[in-house]
């Protein structure tokens, strides 16, 4: 992966071209189910969000992304009414989440804390039960019932069904979480780092199980992650968070192609004089340059394939010898580096 070094100019690029390119809200006439407005929420002097905006189309699977301390959980809670926010609105399905809170919930299925707000005394169906009996549903009506075998299959938990919750493991307890915030014939679902702790299998598992969702019931889901794969994988749009601010929003795609510059790393043995250090360095934008023994790393950004043979061939001129030369794609986690400034929070 590259270095944020040649970042500032994509940077100023991704600032200025954020908005609204999904590629699934062109397709879509329907109201969205998701609109946030000028969303604000100050804690004295810090705006953990600062005036956001947009709205989601049904059956998007939406990643919200961000450094530590960027205002997603924050954001998140205000999207489901459990905080009250400094300025702005925030509408899920039509309803105003502020002033209905209650009507507004039974739309929406959430898990904000991993497995901390599902009953470990409980069986695993049991906890499935009472979720979807928060909503007037009962388990003993056969559309419920099958709903939560299907859910309990796709996640691997139906051999754990009557299971109490306090006998399984950490990351079966976080998938009994994820099934309880579905529990209900929800529209919407807001998960916070619904992946972390789960192994691969398990993350694969529930992965597949919102892209079915989304797809066959347009369920809407806006995710929090740390994990790009993650959000490569399943999300339609993400949303890059900073400080508060919206920096991006935008298809997976997209945002990745915004730093279609490639690199190239080439590694060398042998000579390599300060002089042509110094016109590499002056004819190239060089990200990294390094220098362990005989052997040097440099990190090349390389705006046209064309020109790597005449690069490579600067690298051997001092009588050195090219120990490999490989291309470097960019992906989203560089672009979200890129976006947030690479910084480590
Ligand atoms: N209850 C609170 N009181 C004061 N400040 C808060 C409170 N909750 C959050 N903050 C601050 O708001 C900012 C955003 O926090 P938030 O938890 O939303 O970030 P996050 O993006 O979810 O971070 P992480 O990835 O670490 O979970 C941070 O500066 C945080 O310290």
């Amino acid at each position: 992966m590259r270095s944020a070094a040649v970042s500032a100019t994509a940077r100023e690029q991704a600032r200025t071209t954020h908005t609204d390119r999904s590629p699934r809200r062109a397709e879509h006439t329907d109201p969205p189910v998701i609109e946030v407005s000028n969303l604000t929420k100050r804690y004295g002097e810090v705006a953990a969000v600062d005036d956001v905006s947009f709205s989601v189309e049904q059956g998007t699977i939406l990643g919200v992304l961000g450094p530590n301390g960027a205002g997603k959980t924050t954001m998140l809670k205000a999207m489901l009414g459990l905080l009250v926010p400094s300025d702005g609105t925030v509408r899920v399905c039509g309803i105003d989440v502020h002033d209905e809170p209650a009507r507004a919930y039974r739309r929406v299925g959430a898990t904000l804390e991993g497995a901390r707000n599902i009953y470990w005394r409980l069986t695993v169906r049991e906890n499935l039960a009472f979720f979807a009996g928060l909503a007037g549903e009962s388990a003993r009506d056969p559309a419920v019932r099958e709903r939560h075998d299907s859910l309990l299959d796709q996640l691997g938990l139906l051999d754990r069904a009557d299971d109490v919750v306090n006998e399984l493991s950490r990351g079966m307890k976080q998938k009994v979480a994820l099934a309880c915030a579905l529990a209900r014939d929800v529209e919407v679902a807001f998960l916070d780092e619904p992946t972390l702790g789960l192994d691969v299998e398990s993350s694969v598992d529930l992965r597949r199980e919102l892209r079915r969702l989304a797809d066959e019931r347009g369920l809407t889901v806006v995710l929090t992650s740390h994990d790009m794969s993650v959000v490569e994988d399943l999300c339609d749009r993400v949303l890059v968070v900073n400080h508060g601010h919206l920096v991006a929003d935008d298809g997976v795609t997209s945002l990745v192609e915004l730093f279609r510059t490639s690199a190239v790393r080439l590694v060398v043995d042998g000579p390599l004089s300060v002089e042509t250090e110094r016109s590499i360095r002056a004819a190239y934008t060089v990200e990294s340059w390094e220098t362990d023994g005989d052997r040097t790393r440099v990190l090349v950004a390389l705006e046209d394939a064309n020109d790597l043979p005449a690069l490579s061939a600067r690298f051997v001129e001092d009588g050195g010898r090219l120990v490999s030369v490989n291309t470097v794609e960019p992906d989203l986690t560089e672009a979200f580096l890129q976006l947030t400034g690479g910084e480590e929070r």
